[in-house]
C-alpha cells in the first residue's frame, strides 16, 4: 500500500511525465519541413492551456540568457515575478537548470530535458526543466522553459541524521517553579540514537530523562545539561552504556539542546592501550609539546633513568636534558623532525645528577590531550658505546702500557706523511730502545719488567704534545712520532730530552732500577716518503746508537743502509759457511805462572771468508746468535776442539768458549758428552767459559745445566769476570772452577791504581774461594809482573802467543820451552 504522501508525489511525477510528452510532441508538430526549428507562434502561442503556468520564455541577449514571461508556477520557483529578469538576477539553482537546458536545446536544435536540485527551508525539491528551442519571426531564437517538481520533498537534515552512526538527540527544558531547569524531555532523535543507548525497541520520543532508566538519564548527565542551559554554554562530557564509552555534545538553543552523542569505545580502548604501553615500560619514554617543546608525559622508566622526580620532568623543556654545547644543533634537528623517526644517530643526554648518557631515539608525531605532540622512545647504549670504545681502543693500543700499538702507529705515522706532503712539512720518527731492560727483566722478573714498562711509558707520554704520538712497538721497542714539521734540531733535542727522563732511576716495588735508552731518528722527506720506510731508517739509526755506546740519539745516514746491507750479507754467508767448512779453531796458549808452563790453550773461533778473508768472532758471534746459528757451530766447536785436545800431552787442557745462548737448546750436556766420547778426551780436560750473562735468563735452569756438565768433570771458568754488574753474586750461586779477569783490567796495571786493586781483589777472592785465577790480554812482562805479584795463578795473551792454528801447537809448546829458559 501506498502512503497519502508517496501516492501524491507518484501523481505529480505521472503528471509531469504526460506535460513533457505533450510539449515534445507539440514541438515536433510545429516543425515545418526544411526547417530546422520550430516556430515560436506555432509552439508556445495559445492552446497551452494548464501548462502556461509552468513555461517561462528565455531570449538570448548578447550571449547570456534572460528570462521574460513567466507564468504563476514558474513565478514561484524562480522566486521573482518579474517578466525580463537577467539569468544572474535569478537563484543559483534555477540559473544552473536553466543554463544547462536551454544551452542544450539551442546547441541540439532539439528539446532537452534538465533536473534541477533546490533547497527551500531545509527541504530538497526536484524539478524538471524541458528547453523548446524555436524562431521568432522577428528574429533570433526564443526558449520555451517548462518547469515541474518531480516528486515529494524530502528533509535534507532527517536524511543527513538518519544515514549518520552519531547520534542527535534534541531535547527541550522543563523548568520548575522558580524556572530553573528541572529536567529535559526529548523531542526529537534520530535513528542512530537508539543503536547508540541499545535502546532499539525503545521509543525515545517525548521521554523524560528523570524517568529515563538509562545512563543517559543519570543525575550526572541531567546535572551536565542543567549547568550548560544555566550558563547558555555548551558542553563536552562522556558517560559508560553498556561496556561503551559515549561522548555527548551539548550545544544549547535557549531552551532546546541538541545533543550528539558519539561511540568513542575503540579511541577509549586505543588510549587504554597507550597507557599501559606507555606507563608500564621498561623503556624510558615521554610526549614532548612539538611547540612548547614541554614535557607533556613521561613514563616510570623515564623517570628512573633520567633521575628527575616526574613533577619537576612534566615542567621541564626537552632541551634541559640536552647538554649545552648541542643545544643548536638538536633544536635544528628537531625543527626538521618527520612524522616518524627512526634513529640513525646518537644523541647525548644529560640526566639529573649532571651524568652524559648517549642513547638512539625513536619517536612519532601524535595528539594528546588536543595538543600536537611527539611521542619519544630512548634506547640507552652509554655502555655498549663504551664496550665498542673499549674494543676499539683495545685494537689500536698496547694492553701493558696503553700506548698506541704497532697498527695505530702506522696508521697515523701514514696520514702525518701525506699531509706533510700535501703541506710540505716534515715529519720525524724517534725510535726508542730501552738500554740494559732485558737484565731488570730477566733477574728482577717479568713482573718487574712489565712495570718498568708501565713507568717508561708514562715518561714518554708526558713527553708528546699535540699531535705527536708515542707508541709501543714491541718488548722494550717504543716510537715517538713528531707529526708538526720538526727540523733535525728539534728532533735532536727532543731525543736528548727523552733519554734524560727515561735514564732518571726509575722506583719499582721498593726496587731502584736504572736503564737508558738509545735513540735512532729518521726525518721526511729526506729519510723516507713512505712510513715503511722511514720506520726502516729509523731503525738503522737506532742500531747505530746502540752500537755506538748506548745512552745515545744518532740520525739516519745513508751510510747505515750499506751498513745493513752488509749485516744481511753476512748471515746469508754464515747460513753457508758452516756447510762449506769455512770455520776454523785457532789456539792461544794459558801459561801457568806458578810452573811457568803452558797448562792449556783456549780455543777461538776463525772464519776464512772466501772473498773476504778472516772475520773476527766479535763481529759474527752475535750475528750467528741472532740468527739462531749459535747451536750448531758451538757443537761443532766442541767436537773440534776436542778432538784436536785428544792429540795434545795428556796435562794439557783445552778451554771453550760457550755462548749464553747455547743453554737454551738444552741438550748441552748431551753435546759435551758427545763430544767428549767421540774424541776420548777425558773430561777434567775441558773447561767451559762462560760469562755471567748466563745467569741472566732462565737462572735456574742454567745453574742445574752447569752443575750436570761439573758432574761429568768437566771444568767451569768464568769468563770477563769484572765488567758486569753483580758478578760477585754470582760466585755465590755456582762452584766456579776459574775465574778469567777481564783484559780491560790488566791493560792498565802499570798505570792505574784502581786496575791494581780489583786484579789484587779477584786473585784474594779467587785464593780465599780457592778458584783459580787467570788474567787474560797480558800483553808486557810488567803486567806479568804485577800478575804474580798480586797471586794470580795463570795468564794468557800476545806476550806469549795469539791464537795460533792447530798445526802450530806442537811449535807453540817447544817455542814456549824456548820462553821458559829465557826468562830463567
Ligand atoms: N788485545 C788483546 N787481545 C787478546 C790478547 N790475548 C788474546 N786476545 C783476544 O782476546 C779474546 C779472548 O777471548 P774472549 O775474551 O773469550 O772473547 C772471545 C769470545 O767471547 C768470542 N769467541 C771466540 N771464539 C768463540 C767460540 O768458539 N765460541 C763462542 N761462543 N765465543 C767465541 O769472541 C771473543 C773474541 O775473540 P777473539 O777475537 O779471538 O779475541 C780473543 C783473543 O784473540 C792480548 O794480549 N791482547
Amino acid at each position: 500500500m501506498m502512503s497519502g504522501a508517496k501516492k501524491q508525489a507518484a501523481n505529480i511525477d505521472v503528471r509531469m511525465f504526460e506535460d513533457v510528452s505533450v510539449l515534445r510532441r507539440k514541438w515536433q508538430a510545429a516543425l515545418r519541413p526544411g526547417e530546422v526549428l520550430a516556430r515560436y507562434e506555432d509552439v508556445m502561442l495559445g492552446s497551452l492551456g494548464r501548462l502556461a503556468d509552468h513555461m517561462m520564455l528565455l531570449k538570448r541577449d548578447h550571449g547570456a540568457f534572460a528570462v521574460s514571461r513567466t507564468g504563476r508556477y514558474a513565478q514561484k520557483w524562480l522566486g521573482d515575478e518579474r517578466w525580463d529578469i537577467p539569468i544572474e538576477a535569478l537563484p543559483p539553482d534555477c540559473v544552473t537548470a536553466l543554463t544547462e537546458a536551454a544551452g542544450n536545446a539551442i546547441a541540439n536544435s532539439r528539446p532537452y530535458l534538465a533536473t534541477a536540485h533546490s533547497m527551500r527551508d531545509g527541504m530538497v525539491r526536484t524539478y524538471d526543466v524541458l528547453a523548446l528551442p524555436t524562431f521568432s519571426r522577428w528574429g533570433g531564437t526564443l526558449v520555451g522553459a517548462y518547469v515541474n517538481e518531480r516528486g515529494a520533498q524530502y528533509n535534507l537534515l532527517d536524511a543527513i541524521f538518519s544515514t549518520t552512526d552519531g547520534g542527535v538527540i534534541a531535547l527541550s527544558t522543563i523548568r520548575d517553579a522558580t524556572s530553573g531547569p528541572s529536567d529535559f524531555q526529548i523531542v526529537h532523535h534520530n535513528q542512530a540514537v537508539a543503536k547508540l543507548l541499545n535502546l532499539a525497541d525503545r521509543s525515545l520520543q517525548w521521554q523524560r530523562l528523570s524517568t529515563f532508566e538509562h545512563p543517559l538519564g543519570s543525575e550526572v548527565v541531567i546535572e551536565q545539561l542543567k549547568a550548560a542551559v544555566a550558563k547558555n554554554q555548551g558542553s563536552q562530557f562522556e558517560i559508560e552504556s553498556d561496556d561503551r564509552n559515549l561522548q555527548l555534545g551539548v550545544t544549547v538553543f535557549a531552551d532546546i539542546l541538541s545533543l550528539v552523542i558519539s561511540d568513542v569505545t575503540p579511541l577509549k580502548r586505543r588510549e587504554a592501550s597507550f597507557r599501559l604501553l606507555f606507563d608500564s615500560n621498561p623503556i624510558p619514554m615521554w610526549v614532548f609539546d612539538l611547540e612548547t617543546m614541554a614535557f607533556l608525559k613521561v613514563n616510570d622508566a623515564a623517570v628512573q633513568h633520567y633521575g628527575y622526580a616526574r613533577e619537576t620532568f612534566l615542567q621541564m623543556k626537552v632541551h634541559e636534558i640536552w647538554p649545552k654545547d648541542e643545544w643548536v644543533s638538536y633544536t635544528r634537528l628537531l625543527q626538521d623532525i618527520d612524522k616518524t623517526c627512526q634513529s640513525d644517530r646518537h644523541w647525548r643526554h644529560v640526566k639529573a645528577d649532571g651524568s652524559e648518557v648517549c642513547v638512539l631515539a625513536y619517536g612519532r608525531r601524535l595528539t594528546l590531550d588536543h595538543r600536537e605532540g611527539y611521542l619519544v622512545a630512548v634506547v640507552d647504549i652509554t655502555e655498549r658505546r663504551k664496550a665498542e670504545a673499549r674494543i676499539a681502543h683495545m685494537a689500536h693500543h698496547d694492553g701493558l702500557t696503553d700506548l698506541a700499538n704497532r697498527a695505530l702507529h702506522q696508521a697515523r705515522l701514514r696520514d702525518a706523511l701525506e699531509a706533510g706532503h700535501a703541506l710540505g712539512e716534515r715529519v720525524a720518527i724517534l725510535c726508542i730502545d730501552l738500554d740494559l731492560f732485558k737484565n731488570v727483566n730477566d733477574s728482577l722478573g717479568h713482573h718487574m719488567g712489565d712495570h718498568l714498562l708501565q713507568k717508561v711509558a708514562d715518561r714518554l707520554r708526558s713527553q708528546v704534545r699535540g699531535n705527536d704520538l708515542a707508541a709501543r712497538l714491541g718488548g722494550d721497542e717504543f716510537a715517538i712520532m713528531l707529526a708538526a714539521d720538526t727540523s733535525p734540531k728539534e728532533a735532536s733535542d727532543i731525543a736528548v730530552r727523552l733519554i734524560q727522563a727515561l735514564s732518571v732511576p726509575y722506583e719499582i716495588d721498593g726496587h731502584q732500577v736504572v736503564i737508558g735508552a738509545s735513540i735512532g731518528i729518521a726525518l721526511s722527506p729526506g729519510d723516507g716518503t713512505s712510513s715503511e720506510e722511514l720506520m726502516r731508517n729509523a731503525d738503522m739509526a737506532l742500531y747505530r746508537a746502540k752500537q755506538d755506546g748506548r745512552g745515545v740519539h744518532r740520525f739516519f745516514e745513508r751510510e747505515m743502509d750499506h751498513q745493513a746491507q752488509q749485516r744481511r750479507e753476512m748471515e746469508t754467508d754464515l747460513r753457508r759457511a758452516l756447510a762449506h767448512g769455512e770455520f776454523e779453531l785457532h789456539y792461544q796458549p794459558v801459561v801457568d805462572i806458578a810452573s811457568e808452563s803452558i797448562s792449556g790453550f783456549e780455543a777461538l773461533l776463525r772464519w776464512r771468508h772466501p772473498d773476504k778473508g778472516m772475520i773476527s768472532p766479535a763481529e759474527f758471534i752475535p750475528v750467528a746468535e741472532d740468527i739462531g746459528l749459535i747451536g750448531p757451530l758451538g757443537e761443532w766447536v766442541l767436537r773440534e776442539g776436542c778432538k784436536e785436545a785428544a792429540n795434545w800431552p795428556s796435562e794439557v787442557r783445552i778451554a771453550i768458549n760457550l755462548s749464553p745462548l747455547q743453554f737454551r737448546s738444552r741438550n748441552l750436556v748431551q753435546v759435551v758428552v758427545s763430544a767428549l766420547a767421540n774424541s776420548g778426551l777425558p773430561p777434567k780436560r775441558l773447561e767451559l767459559e762462560i760469562t755471567e750473562s748466563v745467569f741472566l735468563a732462565e737462572t735456574e735452569a742454567n745453574i742445574a745445566i752447569l752443575h750436570q756438565l761439573r758432574e761429568l768433570g768437566v771444568s767451569i771458568s768464568l769468563d770477563d769476570f769484572g765488567t758486569g754488574y753483580s758478578s760477585l753474586s754470582y760466585l755465590r750461586s755456582f762452584p766456579f772452577d776459574k775465574i778469567k779477569i777481564d783484559r780491560s783490567f790488566v791493560k792498565d796495571l802499570a798505570k792505574r791504581s784502581d786496575c791494581v786493586a780489583i786484579v789484587r781483589a779477584i786473585s784474594g777472592l779467587g785464593r780465599s774461594l780457592n778458584i783459580t785465577t787467570t788474567a787474560e790480554g797480558v800483553e808486557t812482562t810488567d803486567q806479568l809482573d804485577w800478575l804474580r805479584a798480586e797471586g794470580c795463578n795463570e795468564v794468557q795473551g800476545f806476550l806469549f802467543s795469539a791464537a795460533r792454528p792447530a798445526a802450530e801447537i806442537e811449535q807453540l809448546l817447544l817455542r814456549f820451552g824456548a820462553w821458559e829458559s829465557r826468562a830463567a
